[in-house]
């Protein structure tokens, strides 16, 4: 999230699953890896940019049939059921410029607007736990007096 609140997303390369859809940047945890250390490392090799485990805020997450609502998903039907669970993290602060390394494309967008985005499935749920996560973090900041987090809803 960048600090005049908007909030990264890539879109899925056209020949993949869900290819030319929005997403949450990320992918899938190596063996071994911690979700934070994935999301680090996901994060570097698509985007170029540094995070730090520690500044992960985690936000919520989404389950499902893996590729619901795609040929593969319905061909996935006929054999026993890959389940797919999606984590979302918050980070605020990161070393790089944020630029698609795999030649993606990538947008910041004003998080009221990401539910209107043609998204995967799980990704509008993780969208809606992100709002809810905004909307608290700026409940508490104005408790507090502080106009650290914009809050556009
Ligand atoms: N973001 C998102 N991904 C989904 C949903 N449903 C679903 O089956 N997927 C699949 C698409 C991908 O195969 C997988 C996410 O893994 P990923 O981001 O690493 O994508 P990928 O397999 O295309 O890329 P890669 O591992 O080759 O780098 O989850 C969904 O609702 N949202």
């Amino acid at each position: 999230m960048a600090p005049d609140g908007r909030i990264l997303l890539q879109k899925r390369p056209a020949h993949t699953m869900h290819g030319g859809l929005w997403e949450f940047p990320g992918g899938k945890v190596d063996p071994g890896e911690s979700a934070e250390q994935a999301a680090v490392r996901e994060m570097e090799e698509e985007l170029g940019v540094v995070l730090k485990p520690e500044d992960l805020v985690p936000v919520g997450f989404a389950s499902g049939a893996l590729g619901a609502d795609t040929e593969e998903g319905s061909s996935q039907e006929r054999s026993p059921m890959r389940g797919i669970v999606i984590l979302l993290y918050l980070c605020r602060s990161w070393q790089g410029v944020p630029a698609p390394r795999e030649g993606g494309e990538a947008g910041w967008f004003e998080s009221q607007a990401i539910a209107d985005l043609a998204m995967p499935p799980l990704d509008y749920p993780l969208a809606s736990a992100l709002k809810v996560r905004l909307s608290a973090d700026f409940e508490k900041s104005h408790e507090l007096g502080v106009d650290r987090v914009r809050f556009p809803f």
